[in-house]
């Protein structure tokens, strides 16, 4: 079990703290998303778990031992594919591989068969011979992981592994996440792309300015617990509807042309056609009672994770 507890971080220079009061628990084989937009402190908190940085405040524990005395003991169990590519652009790929098995501090042979592995679970066959600078953004991703890989860890630190890849490469990465995942490895997997947790993982933490919005399984974040409607329209809808829903609804979030409204059910639900009818508007979709990672989001924070 990897626990957190009550993490604090703030850099030199900001006047807020990066990460304040985050505590999780993280179950060990399991794939765990840590959602949250471009600034929650997503790349503080992997960093934080890796060592790079150091708590202000609260401490983390990985099988009941400090993480500096965990990362003392066993020095290959965290691995880190961080989001800026962390190779020799002008070595070819497989020189960057060997460089960074030997750095590793394992026997020739280890080197030399975890390298083999890591090319041939990244699929990087094709491109061994090639400089790592020349590389499509996909295969660079890639390169990333298989270099991670290189010390087989037990916990694997993946931040915002897909940004910038074309679909075929990003649906490969998932694909290969998911297989490290059922080879029992602990993932923590950072994105600000919500299709992407909510296809993957099986616990979620969605954070925002440093803080835990929310945690737990898929299932559970999705569930509502009130009936709501969910409504994409072609058009912000206007002030006056907006008004009126608000005052009369429970619940009611708009986020561009996006509204959520709580509660409604199906024997209310005509009268919100008809009054969107009304006001000149169909809606280019709708969900009742049923809700998706983004919506949730919304719900909140009264904000999109696309801001
Ligand atoms: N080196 C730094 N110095 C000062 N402030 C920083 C530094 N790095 C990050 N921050 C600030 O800390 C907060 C959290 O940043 P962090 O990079 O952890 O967020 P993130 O969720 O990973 O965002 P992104 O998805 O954009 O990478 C932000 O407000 C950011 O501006």
């Amino acid at each position: 079990m990897i626990c957190i507890d009550k993490l604090v971080y703030r850099y030199r220079s900001a006047n807020r703290p990066a990460l304040d009061g985050v505590s999780l628990q993280i179950a060990p084989g399991s794939l765990f998303g840590l959602l949250g937009p471009n600034g929650a402190g997503k790349t503080t908190l992997i960093s934080l778990l890796s060592g790079l940085l150091s708590p202000h405040h609260g401490s983390i524990r990985i099988r009941d031992t400090a993480l500096t005395d965990f990362r003392r003991t066993y020095p290959n169990a965290i691995a880190l594919v961080p989001q800026d590519h962390a190779f020799y652009p002008m070595l070819t790929v497989a020189e960057n591989l060997a460089f960074f098995a030997g750095v590793q501090g394992l026997d020739r042979r280890t080197q030399a068969s975890r390298s083999a592995a890591a090319i041939e679970f990244a699929r990087l066959e094709g491109v061994t011979r090639q400089l790592a600078g020349e590389l499509s953004g996909g295969l660079r991703r890639r390169l990333n992981l298989a270099i991670g890989l290189l010390a087989d860890p037990d916990i694997l630190l993946l931040d915002e592994p897909t940004v910038g890849v074309d679909p075929q490469s990003r649906h490969f990465l998932l694909d290969a996440i998911r297989t490290l995942a059922k080879h029992g490895k602990t993932i923590i997997y950072t994105s600000h792309y919500m299709e992407e947790v909510e296809a993957l993982c099986d616990d979620i933490a969605i954070i925002d300015h440093g803080r835990v919005l929310t945690h737990g399984s898929l299932a559970t974040l999705l569930a509502d617990d009130v009936p709501s409607l969910h409504l994409r329209l072609p058009q912000p809808l206007p002030a006056t509807l907006a008004h009126t829903w608000a005052t009369r609804h429970a619940s009611f979030t708009t986020c561009g042309r996006e509204v959520t409204l709580a509660p409604v059910t199906m024997a209310t639900l005509p009268r919100i056609l008809a009054e969107l009818a009304d006001a000149g508007l169909a809606p280019l979709g709708l969900s009742l009672g049923e809700r998706n990672l983004e919506q949730r989001f919304m719900q909140l924070t009264q904000r999109s994770l696309r801001d």
